[in-house]
């Protein structure tokens, strides 16, 4: 179910362990993976407090997976009163810690790292990795989580009426549309969102629809690095073409991700079609008369001719005027003039 595992944990989690517990012979353990925001004690509790699972299933473990390019940040970001820091509390409640991503900071901050995570609990293992791999034996099938230890840390571990508080400032915002977007204009505005709020941008990823292109095409960043690229799916005949995406993070201006994302929709119907002589955007404040030669080539609305001696070709990435336009009749067809206005 959607929500926060941590706030529905003695009603989903419950029922889902207690009807996969019915398939028990068919696996080995249960994985569960909250989202970053969760707070791990409720989740840890239901395998004590709760009447029937603590007979079903041992706590083995928790790992928490922290990314060393952001975890100082989380760790230092300021909190309402009365709110945990949801990152100190998945360090603070972890058996074994995966100091992820070492790739994209340099090795003497690794230590430093370390240190504070280790401040925070210093009896967990701590395995520096890429891309999370690690031995799945140092994770699974460990009997590390201890009962006597977590109370020591949190005395009201075991109090089932102590309510945990989520930071207000940080929310998620999703939304879908039928139809198509343009990729091209997508890298232009995420450009522009992580340059205005890339730091407060915890997650963020989507699948969309590409207007011109078979396959699916997905985006996803933490932070100010983000990745997009088309897959190895493509869309099934009589699929509904749509895009979707969700944003989680603080102090999200919606208004302006929502309009933001819903200006990258275009329609797969192009204004002009191949041999039709347009004047197009080539830089700042340059223009020039060009013939369209192709339509949405490489996710670019159309592929164009310059009327020049090198018969230059180059994409229009977007279908609109300010890329691209009729020439002006009066003028035959003098590129300048079509911005005149
Ligand atoms: N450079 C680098 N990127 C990584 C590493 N591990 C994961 N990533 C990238 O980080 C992004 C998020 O990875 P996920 O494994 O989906 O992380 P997650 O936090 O479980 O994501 P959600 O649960 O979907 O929020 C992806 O683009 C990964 O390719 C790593 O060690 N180095």
């Amino acid at each position: 179910m959607n929500g926060c595992i941590c706030c529905t944990v003695r009603g989903d989690l419950v029922v889902a362990l207690k009807k996969l517990y019915s398939k028990i012979s068919q696996f080995d353990a249960v994985i569960i993976e909250t989202t970053g925001l969760a707070d791990p004690a409720p989740v840890a509790q239901t395998f004590f407090v709760d009447d029937q699972v603590p007979e079903m299933y041992t706590l083995d473990g928790i790992i928490t997976v922290a990314d060393a390019k952001h975890i100082i940040s989380r760790l230092d970001d300021e909190k309402p009163q009365g709110v945990e820091n949801e990152a100190a509390e998945q360090v603070a409640f972890a058996d074994r810690i995966l100091l992820n991503k070492i790739d994209l900071v340099e090795e003497a901050e690794l230590a430093p790292i370390e240190e504070r995570l280790k401040a925070l609990n210093p009896t967990a293992q701590i395995f520096r990795c890429e891309k999370s791999r690690v031995d799945p034996t140092n994770l699974i099938g460990i009997n590390a989580f201890s009962l006597e230890k977590t109370l020591q840390m949190d005395p009201e571990f075991l109090n089932t009426d102590a309510e945990h508080e989520h930071d207000p400032t940080v929310s998620s915002i999703s939304t879908k549309f039928e139809g198509f977007l343009n990729v091209r204009q997508l890298d232009i505005w995420i450009d522009e969102i992580i340059r205005t709020m890339g730091a407060n941008l915890f997650r963020y990823k989507g699948v969309l629809s590409v207007a011109g292109k078979k396959n699916k095409y997905v985006f996803q960043g933490v932070g100010m690095l983000f990745s997009g690229g088309f897959v190895d799916a493509e869309w099934a005949e009589g699929e509904k073409r749509e895009c979707c995406f969700v944003f989680i993070g603080k102090n999200l201006d919606k208004t302006v991700l929502l309009e933001g994302f819903m200006d990258c929709k275009c329609s797969e119907e192009l204004r002009f079609k191949i041999g039709d002589s347009v004047v197009v955007r080539t830089g700042m404040h340059t223009y020039a008369a060009a013939h369209i030669i192709k339509l949405w080539d490489d996710a670019n609305a159309y592929r164009v001719q310059l009327q020049d001696e090198e018969k230059t070709q180059m994409f229009v990435p977007i279908d609109e005027e300010d890329f691209v336009k009729v020439p002006k009749k009066a003028d035959g067809g003098n590129a300048d003039a079509a911005w005149d206005d």
